[in-house]
């Protein structure tokens, strides 16, 4: 088959580039691994039905007029009720117990004292040589954090907000990149789903997508057509542009053999941004045994950070809470059965809700991001000495502008407060400026 433009990807970034190109009069189409689009972004209609629940992405990030995906929602929102999800959070201490007020002023106090340092290395011109964010706060950790006690729980609940949110440890983040690329602005929760969302906004523009086609080789030895295999297919795809959005996890493995390989600057970019992990685990109960008017809590542990630190609480009828795992625990969860993790889980509920009789869950689904042969993980985090440079990179045009890369990692930093990166509104956009650059070479007007 031959097009003008292969599009590698249907996830955000792919459809971003294929709704980007048909403006123009180029033929193109999306090869797609699996059988259906979307990519981290999917909502699951089935195990909890009638509720939606994603197993990626769930947020719009920075929401607003400016956010494009915001304004796909707004056209096309009519079944949705607006709502950000609302409700109280509560804060638990590892046995159920709430915190008393001078703990958390406490608390607070040193935590922003630890922000502070972080920041201040951050911004300090003294600081060319990267470090973890662990190598930059451990001192100022051990001299204002108690060894134990309420007050300890609640400063490390608080710090791993952020790997929670980077979906990575101290360990392996840069201190120089601490805060960078968190754009301004509310989270919206997609009622109906982000995966959803994603799918109503290739339906609406009736892309070319073909299912099922994993891609395999890219060629671009002859500088007139660039050749792309696909494993399930005999006959080849044919074109004079592609654009990659498939994921920096896949990038890393090398699920794609390149032909010839890869500039070294690109490999080494590749291998040099962190791929992070984050978990859901959601599981749905005969009843609601928690507040129903709680959206959400938080939970603080007493051995080690970031175990089940937060979950959503969806109200009556769905009664189902979704705990979002990140980092180190993630991976040592994903290699236990389903069996054993929900075995934790119920443990662990036992215990913040001791006066509670908690039924077995009636239906659950554990998300395996790492282990998925077609992301390898969730998203990107700047580990040390990356940065928005690296991003460029990563972004940058190979074989003489033909090759073209996009994706939630590859969104270049355009000196704007809306500059993000790790999101779908990334790879949207990634994707949108990689479909531009091959409009600009190769259409006229
Ligand atoms: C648990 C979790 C929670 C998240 N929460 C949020 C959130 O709340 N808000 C937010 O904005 N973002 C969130 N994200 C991140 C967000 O989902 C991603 O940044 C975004 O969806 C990435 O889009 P993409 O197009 O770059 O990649 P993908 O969506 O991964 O698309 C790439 C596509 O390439 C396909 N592919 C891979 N290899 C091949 C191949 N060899 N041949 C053909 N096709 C291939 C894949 O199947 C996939 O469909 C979350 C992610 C996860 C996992």
């Amino acid at each position: 088959m031959n097009a003008d433009v292969i599009i590698v990807g249907a996830g955000a970034a792919g459809i971003a580039a294929a709704i980007e190109l048909q403006s123009t009069n180029l033929t193109f189409v999306i090869l797609e691994a699996r059988d259906r689009i979307g990519g981290r972004a999917y909502t699951d209609r089935e195990t909890f039905a009638p509720t939606r629940v994603d197993l990626g992405a769930s947020w719009i990030h920075s929401y607003g007029p400016q956010n494009i995906l915001y304004s796909f929602h707004q056209s096309l929102k009519s079944e949705d009720t607006e709502r950000r999800m609302r409700g109280t959070e509560l804060c638990l201490d590892y046995d159920g117990k709430r915190f008393s007020h001078e703990a958390i002023f406490q608390a607070r106090d040193i935590y922003l004292q630890i922000d502070e340092h972080i920041e201040s290395y951050r911004s300090s011109k003294e600081a060319k040589e990267d470090q973890s964010i662990q190598q930059i706060m451990q001192a100022i950790y051990d001299r204002l954090v108690p060894n134990s006690g309420p007050v300890k729980r609640l400063v490390d609940l608080y710090l791993s907000g952020s790997e929670q949110y980077d979906a990575a440890d101290f360990a392996q983040l840069s201190g120089k990149q601490w805060g960078v690329g968190a754009a301004d602005g509310g989270d919206f929760w997609v009622p109906s789903g982000y995966g959803n969302l994603i799918e109503r906004i290739a339906e609406k523009h009736n892309l070319p997508i073909e299912l099922n086609t994993l891609v395999t080789r890219i060629d671009t030895t002859d500088p007139e057509r660039i050749e792309i295999t696909t494993l399930n297919n005999s006959s080849k795809f044919y074109c004079r542009r592609v654009i990659i959005t498939i994921p920096l996890g896949c990038l890393k493995r090398e699920t794609i053999t390149f032909q010839p390989p890869l500039p070294d600057w690109k490999r080494q970019a590749i291998d040099q941004m962190g791929m992070g992990l984050m978990n859901k685990l959601i599981i749905q109960f005969p009843v609601c045994f928690w507040n129903e008017k709680v959206a959400s809590f938080v939970h603080a542990c007493n051995e080690r950070r970031g175990r089940f630190r937060f979950a959503l609480c969806l109200p009556p009828p769905a009664n189902i809470l979704i705990f979002l795992v990140a980092g180190s625990f993630a991976h040592e969860l994903e290699v236990l059965s389903d069996t054993e993790t929900i075995e934790q889980i119920m443990k662990f509920l036992r215990q913040i809700f001791p006066e509670k009789t908690i039924p077995d869950p009636i239906h659950y689904r554990l998300t395996r991001w790492a282990h998925d042969p077609l992301s390898y993980g969730s998203y990107s985090y700047f580990s040390v000495n990356t940065g928005p440079h690296t991003i460029e990179l990563l972004a940058r045009e190979t074989s003489d502008g033909r090759v073209q890369w996009a994706g939630e990692h590859a969104n270049i930093d355009d000196g704007t407060h809306q500059w993000s990166y790790a999101c779908v509104h990334s790879a949207f956009q990634s994707g949108q400026r990689a479909a531009k650059t091959i409009r600009s070479q190769l259409c006229t007007t």
